[in-house]
């Protein structure tokens, strides 16, 4: 086991981002989470997951009272209003949801998503009391070309408020190349790049770059969850298909108990 280099200030956090996989027969998925959390499974980390909005109110019930937090994937900029299909932040937040994962890749992507819509998501999550964890990543080609660093420091800046409480925000670094390829970069360029990520945070948030977790994503899985936590700056994980099942899901955030048990 690695020597934990993250400092001591930050709770780690273990988001489980399940994306669009998970009926009802999952549920007891997270119960089993609930259980192995309250039993200290993931040490001094706060786990949350992340179901698909279907499964928000019965995973909230679940999870009441553990020390497991539900969020959502997505939200609306607005509380609410003639939008077809969307979900507001002050909807998840009546759900039972805590958090909300913002700016993924596969909604920049999938959905056309820009910086400017991340940030008034981000502010929506904020009015309705919920924490935002802004994800912000590189493609290949970026990483390939030079411009991992400038590409994501314009899409942090672009999308997080210009104001904001350390509790409300959560900052997720996610390669895109290595988001369900099973790829992850070296320790060195996550360091580099959550190091990078925190300055940019200070200079666009003074004094908070210190007190918001950046958290890494992209290919965890429980045999490389103890390399990844021992780099420097990584206060935690969005993990996706390592999130889909209690045993593997666990097992990552387990690697924090662990830690704390090696002293
Ligand atoms: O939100 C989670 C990320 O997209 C990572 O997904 P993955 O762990 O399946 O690579």
């Amino acid at each position: 086991m690695p020597d934990r280099q993250v400092s001591p200030r930050l709770r780690p956090l273990v988001a489980g981002n399940w994306k669009m996989h998970g009926l009802r027969e999952a549920l007891p998925e997270i119960a089993k989470t609930c259980a192995a959390a309250a039993g200290g499974g993931a040490g001094e980390a706060e786990l949350v997951i992340c179901p698909p909005a279907t499964l928000i109110m019965a995973a909230a019930a679940i999870c009441e009272g553990s020390p497991v937090a539900i969020g959502g994937q997505d939200c609306h900029s607005a509380p609410s209003g003639p939008f077809t299909g969307d979900i507001s932040a002050e909807m998840l937040k009546d759900a039972g949801a805590s958090y909300v994962i913002l700016g993924h890749s596969e909604r920049r992507s999938g959905h056309n998503e820009g910086d400017e819509s991340v940030r008034e998501k981000a502010c929506a999550a904020f009015r309705a009391g919920l924490t935002a964890i802004v994800c912000v990543g590189e493609t290949k080609a970026e990483r390939e070309a030079g411009e991992a660093l400038p590409t994501v420091g314009a899409q942090l800046t672009g999308s997080i408020p210009n104001s904001s409480a350390s509790e409300g925000l959560v900052i997720a670094y996610e390669p895109v190349w290595a988001i369900g390829t099973g790829l992850t970069p070296t320790p060195h360029d996550i360091a580099e790049m959550h190091r990078f990520i925190r300055a940019r945070i200070n200079d666009h948030l003074p004094g908070q770059g210190d007190k918001i977790r950046i958290l890494y994503g992209g290919s965890v899985k429980p045999d490389n969850a103890a390399e990844l936590m021992a780099v420097d700056d990584v206060d935690g994980f969005l993990v996706g298909g390592g999130s889909l099942t209690f045993k593997d899901f666990m097992a990552i955030a387990g690697v924090y108990r662990q830690a704390a048990k090696a002293g």
